[in-house]
């Protein structure tokens, strides 16, 4: 690699004291053109930030296998479609992809309806009151969507099973503690703290409760799938993601295991909560600092909803400008602000050579504020995002899914998913928040956070 690039080199214990790691990351990379690299602890890693460069990487199919640190996400999500590599998860992406299709999304939106209207009514003590944490009820409320969504419950199960969004958290957590502590890279040695009982206890309720409520629900599938009569439940306008994994292997038994079914659920409903909800509570907090752009996303809303009091399908397609304020969300505040690869062999980045068994930085959050690339890099302004000022930028500076064969599977489903929730409390709630994006100091695990919690208030929309 060309040494030019050379930046920092730091030791493990550097990092390791520093508790703030987005700002450790901004610090060691932010003054210096991309790539740049740094050492962490025995582990070479190349952060690339420029839309060029981040263009090369993420279409090559050389740099697909995700860097060690999703080894840590393994023992909660098992072989799914977020840490696997190779030719697994070529077959097993390609399989699953049928789940998110715009018929699938355009079915699920009747369920989204449904959680977002719930989600409004819980909020509704907090009208006319002082400023409360939104993620109180958004973390339980994303459970049960996605819960509905993947296996067709009906939160019926067992009050042992509460905690588990809570556990989903907290398992995110312990695996960021285990990248930045360089020490418990080393099983041994994790095996020896509190951290790895919890993360055991965590892991067999949760895996308990996705296998207990697959099998209650699998004979009545499977007794649908004889008939040739896919669901037609009120609740669902289309078959449960559950089902329609089960469709694919009453055609093809040998397609997926059940220890792949489990992994893949597990997978998706880990993936699909913490995303959602961070990016609707971050939401929620910039519409209520900018009542300019809130009553604008109103207008829309009414102009497109009319007197009713929820959004179907048709209307979520119509809202551009709530599309342009949750992408700029997603912009200031990326659910994943760096992801991480493997390169298994030399990999030639332009004129530079990043050699083999090095761990390539995908710097989402450098490109997405920077400067040279962005009007108003650190405001919230959803006008980034008019037609005209997205055909002149590079398609790579903004890239909150990633992109290429490791991009996310749920992105139009995630995009649905969050109108018509956005949309639904707009209808019903002002919102206020009175901290801007200036004011709103990040700190990060595998996601970005606020320091000071998702605070908002609502009041009663007249
Ligand atoms: C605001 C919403 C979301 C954002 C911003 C987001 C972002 C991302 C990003 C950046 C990646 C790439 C991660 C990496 O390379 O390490 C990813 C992958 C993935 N996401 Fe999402 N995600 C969102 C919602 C969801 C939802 C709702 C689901 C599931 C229901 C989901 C499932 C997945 C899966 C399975 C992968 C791995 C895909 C693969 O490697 O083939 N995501 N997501």
């Amino acid at each position: 690699m060309d040494h030019n690039h050379t930046t920092s080199y730091i030791i493990a214990d550097y990092i390791t004291d520093i508790f703030d790691f987005l700002n450790v990351i901004l610090n060691l990379v932010n003054p210096y053109q991309s790539p740049t690299r740094f050492w962490m602890g025995p582990r070479l890693v190349v952060a690339v930030k420029d839309p060029n460069q981040l263009q090369i990487v993420l279409q090559s199919s050389k740099i697909t296998t995700k860097g060690f640190f999703y080894r840590f996400l393994e023992p909660f999500l098992g072989k799914g479609l977020f840490t696997s590599s190779g030719i697994t998860h070529k077959t097993h992406r390609k399989l699953l992809q049928p789940l998110f299709s715009q018929r699938m999304i355009e079915g699920y939106c009747h369920l989204f309806q449904k959680h977002a209207a719930k989600f409004v009514e819980r909020m509704r003590p907090h009208a006319g009151g002082p400023e409360f944490d939104v993620m109180l009820y958004l973390q339980n409320s994303a459970f049960e969507n996605t819960m509905d969504v993947l296996l067709e419950d009906k939160n019926e199960h067992s009050i042992d099973y509460k905690d588990v969004p809570q556990f989903i958290k907290r398992f995110y957590n312990i695996a960021f503690t285990r990248f930045r502590y360089v020490w418990l890279h080393w099983n041994y040695l994790f095996q020896k703290s509190s951290l790895f009982k919890d993360q055991a206890y965590m892991k067999i309720i949760a895996s308990t409760m996705i296998e207990e409520i697959m099998y209650k629900r699998l004979p009545e599938i499977i007794e649908r799938i004889k008939n040739n009569k896919m669901s037609t439940s009120d609740d669902l306008r289309v078959p449960s993601m559950l089902e329609q994994i089960a469709v694919m292997i009453y055609n093809d038994p040998n397609c997926l295991t059940v220890q792949n079914c489990i992994d893949h659920l597990m997978t998706l409903m880990a993936t699909g909560q913490d995303t959602y909800s961070t990016t609707v509570a971050f939401t929620c907090m910039m519409l209520g600092a900018h009542p300019d752009i809130q009553n604008l996303a109103v207008k829309e809303l009414r102009d497109v909803v009319g007197d009713k009091k929820s959004l179907d399908m048709d209307d979520v397609s119509k809202l551009k400008y709530l599309e342009m304020c949750i992408k700029e969300t997603l912009r200031l505040f990326p659910v994943a602000p760096f992801v991480l690869r493997e390169t298994t062999e030399d990999f030639q980045l332009g004129k530079i050579t990043i050699p083999k068994n090095v761990t390539v930085l995908i710097g989402i959050y450098f490109v997405h504020r920077d400067p040279t690339l962005w009007e108003r890099p650190n405001e919230f302004y959803p006008d980034h995002f008019q037609p005209e000022a997205v055909s002149k930028r590079h398609p790579y500076a903004y890239i909150p899914f990633s992109a290429g064969p490791r991009r996310c599977i749920a992105q139009q489903y995630s995009y649905t998913q969050l109108k018509v929730t956005l949309g639904a409390i707009l209808l019903h709630y002002e919102l206020e928040c009175q901290r801007k994006v200036e004011d709103i100091k990040l700190t990060s695990d595998i996601s970005v956070r606020p320091l000071c919690g998702y605070l908002i208030k609502i009041k009663e929309r007249v």
